[in-house]
């Protein structure tokens, strides 16, 4: 079978991180695309213990992976602007697709690269530029495309955020948190572009763009950083009701773009404000659609491999299949949908909340735990309420189990004389990934 070959340049966090996504889903990615994608060749200049790379070609020179004729997309992961565009540009001049996880890159050459990459017919794929994990390039500038984008206003620099956070939350330090940022991968190789804006100045230009419609401009950010806040003023700020967020804002005002990066002081209670360590969040106002809110991991590894992965993913596409089907109607090829089953409700796990209504005897409560647990139901908490109408009201709340076995263990409870047979069942998910 024909494969989609792909050529990485740079194999440090989002390096590794895509090679193991790669690897690990190719047979679902295989399903999406249409063919399998296949990791050519590699230019790194020392392999990463992250990853296992063996079998690959690699080379200690990304030029080579930039003009290898087998190469159908390079995925640049070095960061930096001068030797990354340099070779985007080698790259584009031999015809590849590029996917870019390079924020700077773009915000700063982008209005050249695009131009390149028009005039050789290749597309260039950035979502991962932009809040890591979280697909809002694509949520703005395809699925807002009807609307008049009044503003966008976000959280979209995960070290930052997560200096922030540990520095409220754990009452530490600037520089130690900074050094905990950096050892999981979450910085830039410049940690300054992080603590002073320069990141979030880069990613709001390019959302500005998308926004609005207007030629990347990073020089016009106005930009502040989070180095000279302290513990002070994150306690203050919380006396007041307030939580201090590095926000990117980019306004349409309608005499001018706001383009502005700083901390800001935002209500405790608004969702904005529980967006916590290296969780990014971006607010889209449209004037048809409103106020949305888009969430998930901004930094680390495998949550921007994803990004690049899905990039990877669509250009392969455009370059697989028919055009009507260059997102299958299912996200999967027709010919390649799974016949894994549907459960029955009875095989679904999860937790319970149990409220029943017991006599006030003896040995009542030990029957019920008695039949929770020969269903191989454990408790995780038990609460006795006041006496109501003769009655004691209990509240159980189980660990996760399976449904059939909740029911099984319900039908020999509700049938106990001690126990009132109005029993109320509420599942229970605490959606911890
Ligand atoms: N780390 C993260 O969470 C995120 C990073 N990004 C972006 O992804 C890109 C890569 O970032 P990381 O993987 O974190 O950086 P990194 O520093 O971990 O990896 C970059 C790798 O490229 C190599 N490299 C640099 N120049 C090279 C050259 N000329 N030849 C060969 N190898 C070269 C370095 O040795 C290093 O192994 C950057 O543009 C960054 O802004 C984007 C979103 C999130
Ligand atoms: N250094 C960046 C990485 C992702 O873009 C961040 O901390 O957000
Ligand atoms: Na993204």
């Amino acid at each position: 079978m024909k494969s989609i070959k792909v050529g990485i340049a740079g194999l440090g966090t989002v390096g590794s991180g895509t090679v193991n996504v790669l690897k690990r889903n190719a047979g679902e990615i295989a399903r999406r695309v249409g063919q399998p994608i296949e990791i050519a060749h590699i230019g790194a200049r020392r392999e990463n213990p992250a990853c296992d790379i063996s079998g690959i070609r690699v080379s200690r020179d990304v030029f080579d992976v930039a003009n290898d004729p087998d190469v159908d997309i390079l995925v640049e992961l070095i960061g930096g602007t001068d030797v990354a565009r340099e070779l985007v540009l080698t790259a584009i001049g031999n015809g590849k697709h590029i996917v870019t996880a390079n924020k700077a890159l773009i915000a700063e050459h982008g209005n050249e690269i695009f131009l390149a990459a028009q005039e050789h017919g290749v597309d260039v794929a950035f979502e991962a530029a932009v809040a890591g994990g979280i697909p809002i390039l694509k949520a703005l500038g395809e699925g807002l495309a009807a609307n008049h984008i009044n503003w966008v206003a976000g959280i979209i620099n995960g070290t930052g955020n997560y200096i922030l956070t540990e520095m409220e939350q754990g009452a530490r330090g600037f520089e130690e948190v900074l050094a905990e940022a950096q050892a999981l991968g979450y910085a830039e190789a410049d940690p300054t572009f992080d603590v002073e804006g320069v990141d979030a100045a880069h990613k709001l230009t390019i959302l500005a763009s998308i926004a609005f419609g207007i030629p990347l401009q990073f020089s016009k950010v106005y930009m502040e950083g989070i180095s000279r806040i302290t513990i002070e003023d994150v306690n203050s700020a919380a006396q007041f009701g307030y939580r201090i967020k590095h926000l990117g804002i980019a306004r349409d005002t309608g005499n001018g773009i706001e383009l502005r990066v700083h901390p800001t002081l935002i209500p405790q209670e608004i969702m904005l404000a529980a967006v916590n360590g290296v969780m990014n969040a971006v607010m889209i106002d449209g004037d048809a659609v409103g106020p949305t809110l888009y969430y998930g991991a901004g930094a680390g590894a495998e949550p921007t491999a994803s990004a690049v992965v899905a990039d990877i993913i669509e250009l392969g596409r455009e370059l697989t299949v028919d055009h009507h089907e260059r997102v299958p109607y299912l996200g999967f090829h027709t010919d390649q949908m799974s016949d894994e089953p549907v459960l029955t409700i009875e095989d679904v796990s999860c937790g319970y909340y149990l409220r029943l209504h017991v006599q006030d005897k003896a040995g009542v409560l030990a029957d019920v735990t008695r039949i929770l647990s020969d269903n191989r139901i454990s408790i995780e908490a038990m609460v006795q309420k006041e006496v109501d109408e003769g009655l004691v009201p209990i509240v159980i709340l189980t660990h996760r189990v399976r449904e059939g076995d909740m029911n099984e263990a319900l039908k020999r409870i509700a049938a106990l004389d001690t126990v009132d047979n109005d029993i109320m069942r509420i599942r229970v998910e605490t959606l911890d990934a």
